[in-house]
C-alpha cells in the first residue's frame, strides 16, 4: 500500500541528513516540505531566527512540555538548543506520528533529551507530577489540535504545573486559528501576551505565534 507522509518525510531524513546531527534533519525536512510534500512542521519561518528558537534560546528551559509531536521537527528545534540537564517531554495523540518522531529524534541522536509520550494531553497532563517528576514547566509549546488549547491550558494551571515567569507559546493562532485561546488568554490577569505575525509553514497564508508569560 502507498506510504504515509510522515512514513516519506522520516525518508527524506534517512537519505539526506547526517546521523547525530540535529540541524541536518531540521533542514532536511524544511527542504522536502518546501520542494516535494508541504507537511505541518511548525516550519524555518516560525522556526528559525524568528519566534520559536528565539523563545527558547531566552528562556532557556530546564523542563519543557509539547503538545503535539507530528514528526518531531519542532521537538529537534526545541532540544538542540536546551541546556545541559534540560529535558523534553512531548505528546502525540497518533500512534502512527509517534513512531515516526521516534526515529526522526533518534536519527538526530537526541534521544536522552527527549521523552516522547503516546496518548491525549487531557489525560497525560494530570500525571505529570506523580508519572514524570515534573514540578512545574518553564516552556510550553502549543501545537496540536487547535480546540484542545484552551482546555489544556487551564489543565496546566489547575495542576499547577505553570510558575511565575513560565512561557506558553501557541503555533497556528490564526491558522488554523484558535480564537477561544487567544481570547482566554489576552484577556487573563494571570498571564501577559505578544503576539508575532508570521505565515503558515511554507507558504504565503498568513499565520502567528502567541507568547505569553504566565504572571503567577
Ligand atoms: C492537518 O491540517 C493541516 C493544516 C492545513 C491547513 C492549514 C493549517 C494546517 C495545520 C498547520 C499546523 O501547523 C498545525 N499544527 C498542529 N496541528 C495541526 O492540526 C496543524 C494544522
Ligand atoms: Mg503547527
Amino acid at each position: 500500500t502507498r506510504s504515509t507522509r510522515p512514513q516519506r518525510l522520516l525518508g527524506a531524513v534517512r537519505r539526506t541528513a547526517t546521523r547525530g546531527d540535529p540541524r541536518s534533519v531540521v533542514r532536511a525536512i524544511d527542504d522536502f516540505c518546501r520542494h516535494t510534500e508541504w507537511a505541518m512542521n511548525v516550519g524555518d519561518e516560525k522556526g528559525t531566527g524568528c519566534i520559536l528558537d528565539s523563545v527558547v534560546s531566552e528562556v532557556s528551559p530546564a523542563t519543557v512540555l509539547e503538545l503535539g509531536t507530528y514528526c518531531g521537527y519542532s521537538t529537534v528545534r526545541i532540544a538542540t538548543l536546551l541546556p545541559p540537564g534540560a529535558k523534553l517531554i512531548t505528546l502525540e495523540f497518533n500512534p502512527d506520528f509517534a513512531l515516526i518522531a521516534r526515529q526522526v529524534i533518534a536519527w538526530a541522536g537526541l534521544e536522552e533529551k527527549v521523552h516522547l509520550v503516546e496518548g491525549s494531553s487531557g489525560d497525560l497532563i494530570p500525571l505529570m507530577k506523580e508519572k514524570f517528576g515534573v514540578k512545574s514547566f518553564d516552556l510550553v509549546f502549543l501545537d496540536h489540535w487547535k480546540d484542545r488549547y484552551l482546555p489544556d491550558t487551564k489543565l496546566l494551571e489547575e495542576c499547577g504545573l505553570l510558575q511565575k515567569g513560565s512561557v506558553l507559546l501557541a503555533d497556528n493562532v490564526i491558522c488554523p486559528g484558535s480564537p477561544d485561546y487567544l481570547e482566554y488568554i489576552r484577556n487573563s490577569p494571570k498571564y501577559r501576551s505578544q503576539h508575532f505575525k508570521s505565515h503558515l509553514e511554507y507558504t504565503k497564508v498568513e499565520d502567528g505565534l502567541e507568547k505569553s508569560v504566565f504572571l503567577g
